[in-house]
């Protein structure tokens, strides 16, 4: 075999649910399958060559499908993870996820991971028992890169189909076909082949080893919700999360992060009444830019720089743990 290494790395299999560890009732069964039913020994036994790319084990943190992901699921996810790089005899880890919130479990394990370690998330757009399921391939190049001393420094990757993400920029991008994983305009890091990693590109934001963020002793993350905008929207969604109690509203906003004449009030309500607020756009590439389509000086808002809704989401969860300051909460959007 050509996957020549002295000592196998040790990698830590995490497995939370997904299409990955999914079944469905024929091979030809690609849709209306049943997520989350097959356990990590079975993924990892489904795969007898990852035993030459690395030292595997398996761990079941959870076992959901990603659209039930929730903070609760996050926070205990990577706590585990920071514990296990912290030990010597780990060199990496490997997360099985499903792939509706996928990009936002990579993003928020980007801001919270303290190690240089690779952390490799991955998924499949088809269940185990597909033909030409897309999960063991995944999982084998998943844990090749996990294993690789060159992974090692670049934030939280995402590893699917050949293709080796960031987890700041990744998106979902198809409903269903097996390349639905994309990074738009700001470019992938680089691709698997012939057993290894090649890498291009490396993100400028900060995150793992120069995070600021600290979860280890966080047992909750404060309420923050998305309103969706649209031709003829309204603000009562947005009131209804208010009145909840929310401590953060991420607008995501038509355009450059445009805000209707007739919302605009609601969110500066919003604002007076303690909630941070924060422009995105629901356009999926661009800067939203700061006192572009609104005067965020004089109404104190924040925009999301280049963040997609879901992300702006995150990164404002965990900002509101350090800090209300719309001030330092914007460095934080131009940082991570
Ligand atoms: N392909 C998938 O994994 C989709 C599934 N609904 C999930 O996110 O768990």
């Amino acid at each position: 075999q050509e996957v020549a290494q002295q000592k196998l790395a040790h990698v830590a299999i995490l497995a939370t649910g997904g299409t990955i560890a999914g079944s469905g009732a024929t091979s030809t069964t690609t849709v209306g399958y049943t997520a989350a039913t097959v356990g990590v020994q079975q993924l990892i036994n489904a795969v007898p060559e990852l035993q030459k790319a690395a030292h595997v084990t398996g761990e079941q943190v959870f076992q959901i499908a990603s659209e039930s992901m929730t903070n609760d699921h996050w926070l205990k996810l990577g706590k585990r993870v920071n514990e296990l790089l912290s030990k010597d005899d780990v060199d990496g880890i490997v997360i099985t996820h499903g792939t509706d919130t996928l990009e936002e479990t990579a993003y928020f394990l980007n801001l919270v991971v303290k190690s240089r370690k690779p952390v490799v998330l991955v998924g499949a757009m088809r269940p185990s028992t597909a033909l030409s399921a897309d999960g063991p391939i995944n999982l084998y190049n998943a844990v090749l890169l996990a294993a690789s001393p060159d992974a090692a420094g670049k934030g939280v990757m995402v590893a699917l189909g050949d293709q080796i993400h960031g987890a700041r920029d990744v998106t979902k991008s198809n409903t269903s076909t097996p390349d639905a994983f994309r990074t738009p305009e700001l470019g992938m890091l680089g691709y698997m082949q012939g057993n290894k990693p090649y890498f291009y590109h490396v993100t400028t934001r900060k995150h793992t080893v120069d995070t600021e963020f600290d979860i280890s002793k966080l047992d909750a993350l404060p309420q923050v919700d998305i309103v969706y905008g649209y031709a003829n929207m309204n603000t009562v969604a947005l009131n209804a999360f208010i009145a909840s109690g929310d401590k953060g509203i991420i607008h995501a906003g038509t355009g450059d992060g445009s805000v209707a004449a007739q919302v605009k009030p609601g969110l500066v309500e919003a604002r007076k009444k303690g909630a941070i607020i924060v422009r995105s756009a629901r356009v999926g590439n661009g800067i939203v830019a700061r006192n572009g389509e609104a005067n965020d000086d004089q109404l104190d808002f924040v925009v999301s720089d280049t963040l997609n809704p879901q992300k702006a989401r995150i990164l404002l969860m965990l900002a509101l743990t350090k800090t209300n300051n719309t001030k330092e909460i914007q460095r934080m959007y131009y940082t991570y």
